[in-house]
């Protein structure tokens, strides 16, 4: 069988399985061209194995026959031009064009004309039409007639408090210039990020930030946003089984934030308490997101704030207590990555676990055999389990990790980790993996303990 003929049956196959799927789920089929969203778009909506699975597949084998079909000079050129894209989405976030799109007055068959919408933004009519059509050729929104848009079911989710608007001003004003610099800091004798060539400073980046109101608060929109709508995947019992820890068990969040995840943690698992640990200055924030959105766990005294750098010993150690760390060892190079863990590890007993929450790097190889495709074996009763990806795909698709993994060496000369790689960085710590815990979302739990 020729490549291209096995990604049409895998296309086909899959497409059945996730309109089954969508049925079995009561959803309705996916489009793109209605301006409203699909039930699945709510970033908090856990999607049974099979669906996201089969999701999953499909998208990668749709990539790779669009890789098949397109004159590859064509590939290199349109995807070398995708700063103008992101450059165009973050027009259409700045000035709210879904939003404004969306208001109950327009006549969605028809849209509205560039001429008044660039009028009500103070923009030149002809280049926003022209933006607003390199955006529709990318099914962002819609041109209903030469020159007038509407929007479609992407374009809904660019309507604030959607977090993709945030995502993109990160994206399109922070991440294009770092990564304007990044192939400048890869020679070997370069100690410098792309984020400090860039924006010329020489601490890390986060007391840069600190200094400058509008960079952290784009940073904390973009991270809170993305970060608390995947809490749902994460605290799943069905992943890592939270449910079976004892009663009274304390989950340290060491560099937990606002505490969100906490939160996630403290409302889905009564019998558990949760205990935020940050930089002192990060408390009132993370109080004051507890009492909008958790005041019950408040009131119970199961959730709370303690000031703690991790580069000192941890203060908290024994056997009631479990660490958690969403998205801190992936901001430090080696090094200090080397001196939080080794902090841990001195506070951890043979029976403590830590749980350390990231985008685990599964690299792009291709297959060797020929694996069929397993998405109808998914039992979704069980546990999520990522499936092998059929031939001729290679493993993955995971453009998205991967994204985040160039952003952690642009910013930190960090990385993103393969599960090879986390063998390593914790052996070096007197540190072994468990278990790595595949989650429905773009993060995983890799479980720790001492070696
Ligand atoms: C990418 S954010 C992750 C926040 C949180 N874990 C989450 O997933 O939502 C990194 C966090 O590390 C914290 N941090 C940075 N340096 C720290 C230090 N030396 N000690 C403790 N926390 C620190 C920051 O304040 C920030 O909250």
């Amino acid at each position: 069988m020729s490549e291209l003929e096995a990604l049409r049956s895998i296309i086909n196959e899959s497409l059945d399985i996730l309109q089954d799927e969508l049925k079995a789920a009561n959803l309705p089929d996916l489009f793109v061209s209605k301006p409203e969203m699909h039930p699945l778009d709510d970033l908090t909506y856990l999607q049974t194995p099979r669906l996201f699975e089969t999701r999953r597949i499909l998208l990668g084998a749709c990539r790779m026959l669009a890789a098949a079909v397109q004159p590859p000079t064509e590939k290199i050129i349109e995807e070398g031009w995708a700063h103008q894209r992101s450059q165009a989405l973050h027009m259409a976030c700045k000035y709210n064009v879904a939003g404004v799109l969306a208001q109950s007055a327009v006549d969605q068959d028809k849209g509205v004309d560039a001429e008044t919408l660039a009028k009500r933004f103070g923009l030149s009519p002809d280049p926003f039409k022209r933006e607003m059509r390199m955006l529709a050729s990318h099914h962002y929104f819609r041109e209903t007639s030469e020159g007038h848009f509407a929007n479609n079911r992407i374009s809904m989710s660019l309507v604030p408090p959607n977090v993709a608007p945030y995502g993109i001003e990160y994206i399109a004003v922070w991440g294009l210039k770092t990564a304007h610099c990044v192939v400048d800091s890869m020679p070997i004798n370069e100690w410098r990020t792309g984020g400090q060539l860039a924006y010329g400073f020489d601490t890390d980046m986060f007391t840069f930030i600190a200094k400058h109101p509008e960079y952290l608060s784009m940073m904390v929109s973009a991270m809170s946003g993305l970060y608390e709508s995947q809490a749902n995947g994460l605290t799943t019992g069905r992943h890592f089984p939270w449910k079976d820890l004892p009663p009274g068990t304390v989950v340290v969040d060491v560099g937990g934030g606002e505490g969100g995840l906490m939160m996630a943690v403290g409302k889905a698992f009564p019998h558990l308490k949760v205990l935020d640990q940050d930089r002192p200055e990060v408390g009132p924030a993370a109080l004051a997101n507890w009492q909008k959105h958790a005041p019950e766990l408040l009131a119970q005294g199961r959730i709370s704030f303690e000031p703690h750098n991790f580069f000192q010993p941890q203060p908290r150690s024994g056997a009631e207590y479990v660490y958690v760390m969403r998205c801190i060892i992936h901001d430090w190079p080696h090094e200090e990555s080397v001196t939080i863990l080794n902090n841990l590890r001195n506070a951890m007993l043979p029976s403590s676990r830590l749980l350390i929450v990231e985008h685990v790097i599964y690299p792009p190889i291709m297959p060797k055999e020929k694996t069929p495709l397993l998405l109808a074996n998914i039992d979704n009763n069980q546990p999520y389990k990522e499936i092998s990806t059929p031939w001729p795909m290679p493993n993955g698709p995971q453009v998205l990790e991967l994204a985040h993994d160039i952003e952690m060496f642009c910013n930190f000369k960090a990385k993103e980790r393969t599960p090879a790689e986390w063998d390593s960085l914790l052996g070096e710590c007197g540190l072994k993996v468990v278990k790595i815990w595949s989650t429905r979302t773009e993060f995983s739990i890799v479980e720790i303990m001492l070696a």
